[in-house]
């Protein structure tokens, strides 16, 4: 199982990501589409690359925004897997 990683080593990790926060014992970012459309297309195609790794986001939509909040439950806190998981949400957004 992944570790619960310290908050200095939570915001050195912070520092290579756009626009995520740590908050509440979860990274967090919030994104705004042109529609509820495009959010839950987008949601979409996160859920796929969220069952792939077997790690999942708890996130809010409403109509076309999307606020996304990573932790790893088992783990109780943040750990290597809720960054990998932003890096690869940071790609869908990106490509
Ligand atoms: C049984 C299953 O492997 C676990 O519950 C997985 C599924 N997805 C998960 N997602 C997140 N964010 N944290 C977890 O601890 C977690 N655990």
């Amino acid at each position: 199982m992944s570790k619960r990683l310290e908050p200095s080593e939570i915001e050195e990790r912070l520092a290579q990501l756009q626009g995520w926060e740590f908050v509440d014992n979860f990274i967090i970012k919030s994104f705004t589409f042109k529609d509820f459309k495009e959010a839950f297309s987008a949601m979409t195609r996160i859920a796929f690359e969220c069952e792939k790794m077997n790690h999942h986001p708890n996130w809010e939509n409403v109509y076309n925004t999307l606020v996304i909040k990573l932790s790893t439950h088992d783990a109780g806190g943040v750990t290597e897997k809720d960054f990998k998981l932003a890096q690869t949400i940071e790609t869908i957004f990106t490509s």
